[in-house]
């Protein structure tokens, strides 16, 4: 098993008292499975997702990946764990806005010592990016800079990528495109995708669909 999650909590203190947003959950995620990760809004969706991306620690619980407890590594195995294992693309894209779209995009397969020109061409050209290789972030559309995510993401080629509603920012016709990619894409990669989605019918074109609901995983 790629990812076991086991009673997994978390709260968060606010002026109005603390709330608990993840009450006990339970999730499995196979090596190369899509799962589709769907809940109203505030149902703590993002939370779950930073948790496993190892961008916040849980109150309580067990988040497995490859046989290690990412909640208990020290700062300095879980930037290792962000730079090998994941692959994130989250709302806010972060992409780097000194680096050129070429640049961001290498930026992580760098880091990670898995630079593969080939891969990184194939990527750029199927995400419709090659005419934008050269610019910067902040002369990008929303969705171009969603795509650039994304590239950036699969270049890495890591064992599971985490997208928080990787194609909100799409029309659906582009968004129904670049999620078929992304299935296609991250299969080639061997890569495992646990992707948070409003639609419906965006979650029923992957593998399996998990709701969260009541701050646990549930039908
Ligand atoms: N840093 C924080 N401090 C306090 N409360 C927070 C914090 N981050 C999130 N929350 C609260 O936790 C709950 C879950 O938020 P989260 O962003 O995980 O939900 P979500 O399911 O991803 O929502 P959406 O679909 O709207 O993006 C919400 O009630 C939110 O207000």
């Amino acid at each position: 098993m790629l990812l076991t999650i086991s009673g997994l909590t978390k709260s968060y203190s606010t002026a109005e008292g603390p709330i608990a947003v993840l009450k006990g959950i339970d999730l499995h995620l196979q090596a190369g499975e899509s799962v589709a990760l769907t809940g109203e809004s505030g149902s703590g969706k993002s939370t779950l997702l930073h948790l496993v991306g190892g961008l916040d620690q849980p109150d309580g619980g067990r988040i497995i990946v490859n046989d290690r407890d990412i909640a208990t590594l020290a700062d300095a195995e879980r930037a290792l764990y962000r730079r090998h294992e994941v692959g994130l693309v989250f709302q806010q894209f972060n992409l780097i806005p000194s680096l050129d779209v070429a640049a961001n995009i290498a930026f992580h397969a760098r880091l990670a010592g898995r630079q593969e020109p080939e891969w990184e061409r194939q990527l750029v050209e199927k995400l419709g990016l090659t005419a934008l290789l050269n610019r910067y972030p902040e002369q990008l559309s929303g969705g171009q800079q969603q795509r650039v995510a994304i590239a950036r993401s699969l270049a890495v080629r890591a064992p599971l990528i985490l997208a928080d509603e990787p194609t909100g920012n799409l029309d659906e016709a582009t968004g129904d495109a670049v999620l078929n990619l992304m299935l296609s894409l991250s299969g080639e990669a061997g890569s495992a995708l646990l992707l948070v989605t409003h639609s419906m019918r965006l979650a029923g074109k992957l593998d399996r669909q998990i709701m969260l609901r009541a701050g646990r995983i549930g039908g």
